[in-house]
């Protein structure tokens, strides 16, 4: 299975999640050891973390969750494992710089404890030959892809295009609960307390990651769940001319790749058939695999470690990373997922992924794919 890379490997090249992947940028946990729950925080990840908002992070100022430092130990091992089981396929692992220490961050509107660049897939779309950084929803992440900068510049200078997303100011009133409106969810208790600052005038902006986007050749299919994401779409398609791109109605509350996959064309990995209806057309008469039931043995148990919230849902090992049409890079915790592939033919590569659900993300978010080897192929006709 392991393929030599090209002679010379081609700057970068992605519009796809399944064509051979040649290089990668995996991300790091180093100072992971505290979740800055202000309201953007606690907005975005409402969906997973409301159960619990009433009784911890709530506004009475104690803002820094912080993070066991053996989590992030056994976290790092994970990655760790991960970035050998990439380099055995023969995929070229490349890594942000680490911040070194814990970084407090102030805007002119609020201040917070930056996020590590570990969720790399969330803040930058790579579309073809195209950088695009996007606009971040939580203020720890405005400045994440400064790390990632060393790493853009070998590409750019290598020919790579590159182009940023209108930087956010994230002020009280940057952004919209209209998802949690239509499902008939009270946010009060995210947005109690809020004490950024606001801009007269200024409203609603756009905010948006990427891991909003799920990219198919020249069709990219972008999650819409509110005016934020309305803007990026419209962004996205008045700067990027030669890809089509798919408005999914608020398929969820913001990313997507715990929800969809897809593997080759025409076959997917779908969360439930309640999914289905979101897709663009074509793709509701590809194949389907459906994501088997999983147990709760198959996740840590932290009742003796204090105080921890999960911050991701049990479905986050949907989230697999794919070498190529046949192989793929699956959670060694998600046996039934990997039963499943293999049934189907796949070669699947087991890697233990512990801490999931704490850090938010699984192999694709801790991912971005720089290079792979196919175009812009047209999958949807
Ligand atoms: N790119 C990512 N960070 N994706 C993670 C998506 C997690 C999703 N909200 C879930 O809880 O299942």
């Amino acid at each position: 299975m392991p393929q030599p890379a090209p002679a010379s490997p081609p700057a970068l090249n992605s519009f796809d999640e399944f064509t051979r992947l040649d290089q990668v940028i995996l991300g790091r946990a180093e100072h992971y050891n505290a979740h800055h729950t202000d309201t953007s925080w606690r907005l975005f990840f409402y969906d997973n973390v409301a159960p619990v908002l009433g009784r911890h992070a709530n506004a009475s100022g104690e803002e820094l969750l912080p993070i066991p430092g053996q989590l992030v130990d056994e976290l790092n091992e994970d990655i760790a494992g991960l970035a050998d089981a990439l380099t055995g396929c023969g995929v070229k692992v490349l890594r942000p710089a680490t911040p070194g220490k814990d970084i407090d961050i102030r805007s002119p509107h609020w201040d917070a404890r930056a996020t590590p660049p570990l969720n790399v897939r969330d803040q930058t779309i790579i579309l073809g030959n195209t950088i695009v950084e996007t606009p971040p929803h939580v203020r720890a992440r405005i400045f994440e892809n400064d790390l990632l900068k060393p790493v853009f510049y070998r590409y750019y200078r290598d020919g790579a295009n590159w182009l940023s997303m209108p930087r956010p100011a994230l002020t009280r009133d940057s952004l919209d609960t209209a998802y949690f409106t239509r499902k008939n969810l009270d946010v009060s208790r995210a947005t109690d307390g809020e004490s950024a600052g606001v801009i007269e005038g200024l409203g609603l902006e756009m905010v948006f990651d990427g891991a909003q986007c799920m990219r198919l050749g020249r069709d990219v299919l972008v999650n819409v769940a509110n005016h934020n994401h309305e803007l990026a779409l419209r962004w996205l398609r008045d700067n990027i001319r030669d890809l089509r791109f798919h408005r999914l109605d608020a398929m969820a509350d913001n990313h997507i790749d715990s929800v969809l996959v897809p593997l080759r064309p025409g076959l997917m990995l779908l969360r439930s058939p309640a999914y289905l209806k979101y897709l663009p057309k074509a793709m509701q008469s590809w194949d389907v695999i459906y994501a088997p039931e999983t147990d709760d043995s198959n996740f840590p148990d932290y009742s003796d470690l204090g105080f921890v919230i999960p911050i991701g849902s049990r479905y986050m090992d949907i989230n697999l990373l794919s070498i190529d049409e046949n192989t793929v890079v699956v959670n060694s915790l998600y046996p039934e997922l990997i039963q499943v592939l293999e049934g189907r033919g796949f070669t699947v590569v087991p890697v233990r992924h512990r801490h999931r659900r704490l850090f938010g993300g699984g192999f694709h978010c801790f991912t971005l794919d720089t290079v792979r080897r196919g175009g812009p192929e047209d999958y949807l006709s």
